[in-house]
C-alpha cells in the first residue's frame, strides 16, 4: 500500500492538457481581450467581464469573485488582458485546489470497491479502462465488473477494454443481476489479491426507481462482504453537456450518493469552465479529468496548471 500515489505527470500529459483546453481557453481568453479596449477597467467593462465569465460556464459565484478582485486591483494599477487573465486564473486555482484529489487506494481489507455511475454516453466505459490503466501504472492489481447488464453492448465494450489492458473481468448475461456479479467480483478479487475492483453500472437516470433499487441492492450485497464497501461512488460527467453536468451531480447525488467526480471530454468543448462551476458549487473531490480517447488521456490534475489553461493565462 502506498500513501502517495505514484502518478507520472509527463510532458506529454501537459501537451494533451494544452490541446484539450484550447477551445475553452480561446473562448474565455478571447472574450476578455475583446472587452479590454479601454485603458482602465470601468464599471461597464467589469460588468461585461463578469457576463463573459458566466457565459464560459464558470458559474456566477466565481464570476462575481473575479469581478470583486478586479475592482480592488484596478485602483492600484492599470490592467491589460494578461493582467485580467492572471486574476481569473488565480481565482480558478483557489477553487480547484481543494477538490483536485487523485483517487487513493487505501482500503483495508482489499479490494477497494469503486462504483462508477453516470448517464449513458458520458464516457463511463472508457473512463473505467483509463482508471484501471492509471492504477496499473501505480502497480495496483485491478479487476473490473461489467455491472451495466442492461445493454449487451456495454458488457462487450468493457470486455474488449479488459482484454486490451490485460485485467480480469467479471461478466454476466444481458439482463442479469448486477449485485451478484459484484458479489462474485469481491469474492474472486479477494482470493487473487486484487487491490481495486472497478464496477460499471447502468446509467438509467430516466428510470430512477430501477436505478435506485439496483444500487441499493449492490450496496446491500457489498455491505455483507465488507461494511466499508463501496469505498467510492464515482460520477462520470461529460463536459460538453455544460450546465447539464451540474444538474446530473445534483440528481445522482440525491438519488445514489456521490463521493467524487471525473469529468471527461474536456477536449471536445469550449465549456471547460464547467469544471470550475462543479467544484465551486458542490465541493466534491474531482479525481481525474479526461482530455481524449486514448488510455493516457485521463489523469488527476494540477489545479494551477488547469486554471491557467482555462483562463488562457501564461
Ligand atoms: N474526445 C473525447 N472523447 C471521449 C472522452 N472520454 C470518452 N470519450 C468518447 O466518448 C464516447 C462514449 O464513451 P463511453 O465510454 O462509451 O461512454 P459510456 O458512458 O460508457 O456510454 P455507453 O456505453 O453508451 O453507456 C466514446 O466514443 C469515447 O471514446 C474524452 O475525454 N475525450
Amino acid at each position: 500500500m502506498s500513501d502517495t500515489p505514484r502518478i507520472p505527470h509527463t510532458a506529454l500529459w501537459h501537451d494533451k492538457l494544452v490541446a484539450g483546453f484550447r477551445r475553452t481557453s480561446e473562448k474565455l481568453g478571447g472574450n476578455i481581450a475583446s472587452l479590454l479596449t479601454k485603458e482602465r477597467l470601468d464599471r461597464a467593462t467589469l460588468d461585461e467581464i463578469e457576463e463573459a465569465l458566466i457565459a464560459s460556464d464558470l458559474g456566477p459565484a466565481t464570476a462575481s469573485r473575479v469581478r470583486e478582485r478586479l475592482e480592488e486591483e484596478r485602483y492600484e494599477r492599470d490592467m491589460d488582458a494578461a493582467g485580467v487573465r492572471a486574476v481569473v486564473a488565480d481565482e480558478i486555482a483557489r477553487i480547484l485546489a481543494p477538490v483536485a484529489k487523485p483517487l487513493e487506494i487505501e482500503a483495508f481489507p482489499r479490494p477497494q470497491v469503486i462504483l462508477v455511475i453516470g448517464v449513458n454516453g458520458s464516457g463511463k466505459t472508457t473512463t473505467i479502462a483509463k482508471l484501471a490503466h492509471l492504477f496499473q501504472e501505480q502497480d495496483y492489481q485491478v479487476m473490473l465488473v461489467a455491472g451495466d447488464t442492461f445493454r449487451a453492448a456495454a458488457i462487450g465494450q468493457l470486455k474488449t477494454w479488459a482484454e486490451r489492458i490485460n485485467v480480469p473481468i467479471i461478466t454476466g448475461k444481458e439482463g442479469g443481476d448486477a449485485a451478484s456479479l459484484v458479489w462474485e467480483g469481491v469474492k474472486r478479487g479477494t482470493e487473487i489479491g486484487t487491490d481495486v475492483l472497478i464496477v460499471d453500472t447502468a446509467g438509467r437516470l430516466q428510470n430512477k426507481a430501477g436505478l435506485m433499487d439496483e444500487l441499493a441492492k449492490i450496496r446491500r450485497v457489498l455491505g455483507r462482504l465488507n461494511p466499508a464497501a463501496p469505498h467510492d461512488v464515482l460520477l462520470v460527467l461529460d463536459a460538453t453537456t455544460g450546465q447539464n453536468a451540474l444538474s446530473q451531480i445534483e440528481v445522482f447525488g440525491k438519488e445514489t450518493g456521490v463521493t467524487g467526480l471525473v469529468m471527461t471530454k474536456l477536449d471536445g468543448t469550449a465549456r471547460g469552465g464547467v469544471l470550475v462551476a462543479a467544484a465551486e458549487r458542490f465541493g466534491l473531490p474531482i479525481h481525474a479529468i479526461g482530455v481524449g480517447e486514448t488510455l493516457d488521456d485521463l489523469r488527476p490534475f494540477d489545479p494551477r496548471e488547469v486554471a491557467a489553461l482555462i483562463a488562457g493565462a501564461d
